[in-house]
């Protein structure tokens, strides 16, 4: 029996070796789920045009994030309860990560302290904290110092989630919370009475959270979960210094476009990095995000399954398996480098 050979066959794996309730609430979107099949299917709809006979022998797959420089443009996006999928968590997620070198932006909502993430994954890893702004900023500015002394490197603030997507599958398990011995590590301490303190999704958020944000912290800001091109040229004005293009995976609002349907224009809106997140499960969607402009990509669930599967190396052969997909994707479409992809690559589909 061979190993999975593809990012599908993790999740198959993932799904035999989890309980039903856990896989549901790793794989769910909101609603119909139709923008969590869209953001799939429109890669797909995207085909490629490629070029021959350049000599380009071996692609340079090595690119730079806000100043962290990593072995390829896929990083690992924030998702939530690591340790829903492996005992060891995000520890083994972060240890990961360090292998491929890579980044990984760990969620806010982790299972291990944001502080044991950067020790697992080393000095050299770049590590970036998920934020929800949260009501009272003297708990939104005890998480961001947080952050800092753990030495992330930049805060990515969520703005998409002003209240929780409905995701039926949860409703069904009755899956709400996390179970027993399981905890929010990041937000204890920070109860009232010193226990773990829910997080909340705080529906009036607004621009003048970011600037009140940009005044308690040296750290870049990225904002993730814009789709509008408006507000990406809002974000670049408040001083922001790189965009996630992101519709949570199709977990909050539905029938969102599919985020490489919208990553073009905010790419055009403005002049800061721009990454995409949603859908990506070959080489081949990779070099369609970067054709259309984006400075990287972020996967969300194929960690989650290549974590299920195998834990820490588990982790490590989803990214590898992606970073061999680019690196043959590339030379196929006779490109040099990741910095080196036309637009011109790309055509849609007729049907
Ligand atoms: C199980 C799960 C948990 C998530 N938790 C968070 C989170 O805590 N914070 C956040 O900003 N995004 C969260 N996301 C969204 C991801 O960061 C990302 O946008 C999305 O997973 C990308 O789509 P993909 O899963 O198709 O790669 C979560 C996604 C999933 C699937
Ligand atoms: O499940 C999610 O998508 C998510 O973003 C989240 C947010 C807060 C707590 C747990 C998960």
């Amino acid at each position: 029996m061979s190993g999975p050979l593809s990012l599908r066959e993790f999740e198959a794996l993932a799904r035999d070796r989890l309980p039903l309730s856990a896989y549901d609430y790793f794989a769910g979107g909101a609603d119909d789920e139709v923008t969590l099949r869209a953001n799939e299917s429109a890669f797909a709809r995207l085909r490629l045009l490629p070029r021959v006979l350049r000599g380009n022998a071996a692609p340079d797959l090595r690119t730079s994030l806000l100043g962290a420089d990593i072995a390829m443009p896929v990083v690992i996006a924030p998702t939530a309860f690591h340790r829903l999928a492996d005992p060891e968590g995000e520890l083994a997620t972060a240890r990961a990560a360090a292998e491929a070198d890579t980044l990984m932006i760990a969620s806010m909502a982790s299972t291990v302290a944001v502080e044991d993430i950067a020790k697992a994954g080393g000095a050299d890893l770049p590590l970036w904290f998920q934020l929800y702004i949260q009501s009272d900023s003297k708990v939104t500015e005890a998480l961001v110092r947080r952050a800092e002394d753990a030495g992330c490197r930049a805060l990515v603030v969520t703005v998409d989630s002003t209240v929780f997507g409905r995701r039926e599958r949860d409703h069904r398990h009755g899956f709400h919370d996390l179970p027993e011995g399981l905890y929010c590590e990041n937000m204890r301490g920070l109860a009232g009475d010193g226990g773990v303190r829910p997080i909340e999704m705080i529906r009036d958020l607004d621009w003048e959270h970011v600037q009140r944000l940009r005044s308690v912290t040296g750290l870049p800001i990225v904002l993730k979960g814009l789709m509008h091109p408006a507000d990406a040229v809002l974000a670049a004005a408040h001083g922001v210094s790189a965009l996630m293009v992101s519709n949570h995976g199709g977990r909050q609002l539905d029938t969102v476009v599919a985020t490489i349907d919208a990553v073009a224009d905010v790419v055009a809106a403005v002049d800061i990095p721009v990454l995409v997140d949603g859908g990506v499960r070959r080489g081949t969607d990779v070099v369609k995000a970067l054709a259309l402009g984006a400075d990287g990509v972020a996967i969300g669930r194929p960690v989650l399954w290549g974590l299920a599967a195998r834990g820490q190396t588990g982790v490590a052969q989803v990214l590898r398996m992606l970073r061999d997909e680019l690196d043959r994707a590339l030379a196929l479409c006779g490109c040099s480098s990741v910095h080196d992809i036309p637009r011109d690559l790309l055509r849609e589909a007729p049907c």
